[in-house]
């Protein structure tokens, strides 16, 4: 089985839906940022500092990685914070060959210093706006978009959506819910759903990730989400060693086309899959639900979207059409307006491939 070497899983084009803004940031950007405050960090070293994150967020349990954002959000309370660690982040994306991202974050847990909501979200879109130019000045062009979350544990939802929808012109392309699963169910922030259906918005849920099908049955049918964040565990519903067979759920999700956010590395960490050989997306592919490939934390995970490339290269084998499917997916279910979507497939991602599918075949 021959992998896609990883310099050249770099240069070719890949889509992005699934990113956190503070499951991002530079080792030595926190480093920095938390000096200035006088926040303590566990490492001040960044490369020892990098290290941590990934083992601390080894633990097999979706709360316990989600501890280790403790130390990003801290750096995360200005509006200086903010910009940068935006700017950085399409900078980052860009340099990996990233040329179409959703990067999504809380807003209201970047309020401890006194900003509003609303000068976290303008904060972030700057950052976005600045790194993207820089970017395109540098030759590498990518179109970030911006997903608020609210977390699904507290009791601001309606809020957060309001929020997104406001800024629905300047950059913020959908609204998502996150946090720990197990306990708080999507039905919660029915309203926030409601009021996005009504105004014609966009979101995605976190579901099927730590908690399995109610979790992604709700989302579904009573949220109406557009995407599964995750949605790993949909293969719950998939029985059958040799010859699947899927259950009314899973049915549902493959014939509507509902795209699945898989972060292979991210699952390993949080107990989701037992290791990227293992990971449902092989089986999922095969029956050709829609599947992306992202990354959810690349700090926690010490990943990028092209390692994550690389790493299921190895270990099924995958080649340039495989790849090509996973980012025509991913542009296909973005939340940016459809001609955008088919102008970045059809000049930017279908070109890139089919001269590496000739040049180079794998
Ligand atoms: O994979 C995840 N599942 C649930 N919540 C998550 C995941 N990755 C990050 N988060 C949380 C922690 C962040 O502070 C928050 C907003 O980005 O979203
Ligand atoms: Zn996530």
């Amino acid at each position: 089985m021959v992998a896609i070497p990883y310099d050249e899983i770099v240069k070719a084009p890949k889509a992005l839906l699934h990113d956190h803004l503070d499951g991002g940031l530079r080792p030595a950007t926190i480093v920095e940022l938390a000096d200035g405050i006088g926040h303590p960090l566990p490492e001040t070293d960044p490369a020892a500092l990098g290290e941590w994150f990934v083992t601390a967020a080894n633990s097999g349990s979706l709360e316990r990685y989600l501890e280790t954002f403790a130390h990003t959000v801290a750096v995360m309370q200005t509006e200086e914070g903010l910009h940068r660690v935006a700017r950085e982040c399409a900078l980052d994306l860009a340099a990996d060959g990233v040329v179409y991202a959703e990067v999504r974050y809380a807003p209201e847990q970047h309020l401890e210093r006194g900003l509003s909501l609303d000068a976290v979200v303008e904060a972030v879109l700057a950052g976005f706006r600045d790194g993207t130019a820089e970017a395109a000045a540098a030759g590498r062009t990518i179109r970030v978009g911006t997903l608020v979350t609210a977390m699904r544990h507290a009791a601001r939802s309606q809020e957060i959506a309001e929020l997104a929808v406001r800024h629905r012109d300047s950059g913020v392309v959908g609204f998502d819910i996150a946090g720990a699963e197990a306990g708080f169910p999507p039905t919660r922030h029915l309203d926030a759903f409601e009021y996005l259906q009504r105004e014609n918005f966009h979101f995605t849920i976190h579901a099927g990730e730590a908690f399995g099908l109610p979790s992604i049955w709700q989302a579904i049918q009573w949220c109406g989400a557009d995407r599964l964040g995750h949605g790993v565990r949909i293969v719950d519903d998939i029985t059958g060693e040799s010859a699947p067979v899927l259950g009314r759920l899973a049915s549902y999700v493959r014939d509507k086309r509902i795209p699945l956010e898989l972060c292979p590395s991210s699952n390993v960490q949080t107990g989701a899959a037992p290791s990227i050989a293992e990971h449902p997306i092989g089986l999922l592919r095969d029956l050709r639900f829609r599947v992306t490939v992202n990354t959810d934390n690349r700090l926690m995970s010490g990943t990028s979207m092209s390692r994550e490339m690389a790493l299921l290269s190895e270990a099924f084998g995958y080649g340039w059409a495989e790849m090509q499917w996973f980012t025509i997916n991913a542009m296909k279910s973005a939340f940016v307006p459809f001609d955008e979507r088919l102008s970045i497939i059809n000049e930017v991602i279908k070109p890139a491939y089919s001269k590496l599918i000739t040049e180079r075949p794998l």
